[in-house]
């Protein structure tokens, strides 16, 4: 997907653009209300067509919805006043109303319809580009928002968006043009002053109602949606952590907390409450209203206010004779007709005054999540890369988390020769896992620079990098799929045999050769029909089978007994395709490395190898006797 104008989603920051280098900043939440939908409507563009024709099926369903009422009125009237033989009129009314019935099914079916496909047709192109726009965000986006808060964002905020394509668009042309329409029909038909009533009476309907608490409606929408969110949050913590909250026998803690949110949201939807119910009493007065002044006007107003119907049409005896005085009938009734017939195009109005502000602010948050600045952004110009040798220099490196002031690493110089077996030890908080971090550019550094063969990380495209260094994070994930899918998910053409040598490397094959499906096996979501030591050399076998120039491993054995590390430990290097820098608590690990780093709150204290470093008595040596 371009990295230039993306739907609905506004542009992310590029690199030139990105500012201090982890420094989340949103402009989203700020965006007026006009900037928003003008964003929703350009956003619509692919799917203007269809959403065109939608617009015209409803204009055309509701112009033949109005015929249903104004057919039969008009008629009666003419039949009242004698201009017509009732046998023909009324054959011609029904036959009329059979096709405006006809009609208005067909438009109506059509309108929802291609305004049904071009919702879910942008809204599934706006949640690729969603997920686009938040990989170069993580982790930050992660860290400052969660990720029920994104899931919710993903799926809900996406969601109720469908509102503005699908409910949006079509009622407010339609809702513009039939007053308007029925106006004109009023002043052709009965004259001006008919049709200034009802323009009155149409204006009165078509601006009070959407205004009446329109602050607050968006006020409570805006509270509702993030109230959800928080809900949202809360629910997908309970469902990841359900064993630990069964085991501490916290379910009823947990069940008061989501209900305490649960509660929360219907406060901020009761908010809406009041509003909504002034709105629909508006809608249904303003009707009224307009009615009886039509009828005053008629019975009070000035001589031939009604007066297009010609009274000299009226034949001499007949029941017209009688209402000679009521001539303009017709004309009347028509007029009348015209209110009940103009009001569902606005009272569409009413309903998306109503779910429109849910709609903006889902707008709004999803614009704040995708205009934060990623953490790390691609080189406007990045650097070419050649064959990568994996060489590791860190200068003087000093990095602080944003939500942190205390700097994680401080003034970190190291070099890491290329194909060497690095490994980093100290005490835990010490920020081996950041340095890891660093090396693969989760994160820059505040001050100094990372290399490989040379080349700043910040100069080479993400994809390039992500491409020659592959990271074993501490906490590794595992996909619901199967154990192939899982291992080849960053070599999809890993050939069989590339694929038995990562496994045995990893220490995996024993377990394969268990499973009756081998390979085949499911792992159900998050791995979980798997040991954690399973699932480590798993997590293993998919970062050997790579074959990258660098390998970082952060605490890759952890989960393993002695027997299981130390065969994986003396397997690794020749597995590897390069470079291997190994994050470890466990110093016996650190036995083969050709250099050992020790860090101490973030700095480097000591360098060399196992036999130096208990020899010098120093900070490895005090690890070492704990
Ligand atoms: N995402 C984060 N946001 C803020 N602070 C963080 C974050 N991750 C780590 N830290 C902090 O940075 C410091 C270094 O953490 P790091 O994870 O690098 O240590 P470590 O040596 O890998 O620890 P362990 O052996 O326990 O994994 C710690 O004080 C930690 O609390």
């Amino acid at each position: 997907m371009s990295a230039g104008h993306l739907g609905n989603l506004p542009a992310a920051a590029t690199a030139d653009g990105a500012g201090p280098a982890h420094a989340p900043e949103r402009d989203g939440e700020h965006a007026s209300t006009p900037a928003v939908v003008l964003e929703l409507l350009r956003g619509a563009r692919p799917a203007a067509g269809l959403l065109g024709t939608s617009v015209i099926a409803r204009m055309i369903g509701h112009a033949a919805g109005a015929a249903l009422l104004l057919v039969p009125a008009w008629n009666l009237g003419r039949l009242a006043v004698g201009v017509a033989e009732p046998g023909p009129l009324v054959a011609v009314t029904v036959a009329l109303m059979v096709g405006a019935a006809f009609v208005k099914a067909l438009c109506r079916y059509l309108e929802q319809l291609t305004g049904h496909i071009a919702a879910f047709r942008l809204l599934g192109r706006m949640r690729t580009e969603l997920f686009d726009r938040l990989v170069p965000l993580a982790p930050a986006i992660t860290d400052t928002h969660g990720t029920g808060r994104l899931m919710s964002a993903a799926t809900r905020d996406i969601d109720r968006l469908e509102v503005f394509y699908a409910h949006t668009i079509a009622p407010v042309v339609t809702a513009v043009w039939m007053p308007l329409a029925g106006v004109a029909v009023a002043a052709v038909v009965a004259g001006p002053l008919p049709a200034l009533v009802l323009l009155v009476g149409v204006g009165v309907g078509a601006i009070a109602v959407p205004v009446v608490g329109a602050g607050r409606a968006r006020r409570a929408a805006r509270e509702v949606v993030d109230r959800r969110t928080v809900l949202a949050q809360e629910v997908s913590d309970d469902l990841r952590g359900h064993t630990e909250i069964l085991s501490f026998d916290a379910v009823e803690h947990r069940a008061g907390v989501v209900d305490a949110h649960g509660r929360a949201v219907a406060a901020a939807m009761r908010g809406t409450a009041g509003v909504l119910g002034r709105r629909a009493a508006m809608t249904l007065a303003w009707q009224a209203m307009t009615t009886i002044a039509l009828l005053a006007l008629a019975a009070f107003g000035p001589e031939g206010a009604f007066g297009v119907a010609d009274a000299t049409d009226i034949p001499a005896g007949s029941l017209g004779a009688a209402a000679a005085g009521w001539a303009a009938l017709p004309a009347l009734l028509l007029t009348i007709a015209l209110v009940p017939a103009i009001a569902p195009a606005l009272g569409s109005v009413e309903a998306f005054a109503r779910s429109l502000p849910a709609a903006l602010a889902s707008a709004r948050r999803l614009r704040e999540l995708t205009t934060t600045s990623p953490a790390v952004a691609d080189p406007a110009r990045p650097h070419a890369v050649g064959r990568v040798r994996g060489t590791l220099d860190l200068e003087n490196v000093t990095f602080a988390y944003p939500s942190r002031p205390d700097p994680a690493l401080r003034d970190v110089d190291l070099h890491v020769p290329a194909g060497s077996f690095v490994a980093v030890v100290g005490a835990t908080g010490s920020g081996k896992s950041t340095l890891a971090r660093l090396l693969t550019r989760v994160w820059d550094p505040d001050v100094g620079a990372v290399r490989l063969d040379g080349v700043d990380l910040s100069d080479l495209a993400l994809a390039d990098l992500w491409r020659e260094v592959t990271v074993f994070e501490q906490r590794p994930v595992l996909l619901a799929g199967t154990i192939r899918e899982n291992l080849v998910l960053g070599r999809p053409d890993a050939s069989a045999e590339q694929l038995a040598a990562a496994c045995a490397a990893a220490g995996l094959t024993t377990d394969l050769d268990a499973m009756p499906d081998g390979l085949a096996t499911r792992l159900g979501e998050h791995g979980q029909r798997l040991s954690g030591g399973q699932a480590q050399r798993l997590a293993l076998a998919r970062a050997l089978l790579r074959r990258s120039p660098v390998l970082v491993l952060d605490e890759a054995t952890s989960h393993q007994d002695a027997l299981t590390q130390e065969g994986i430990i003396d397997r690794l290097r020749g597995a590897a395709g390069g470079t291997v820098v190994l994050i470890t608590h466990r110093l016996a690990t650190a036995r083969a490395a050709d250099l050992i780093v020790v860090l101490e709150e973030g700095r480097v204290v000591e360098t060399g190898t196992y036999v130096d470093l208990i020899r010098a008595g120093g900070a490895f040596a005090r690890l070492a006797a704990q």
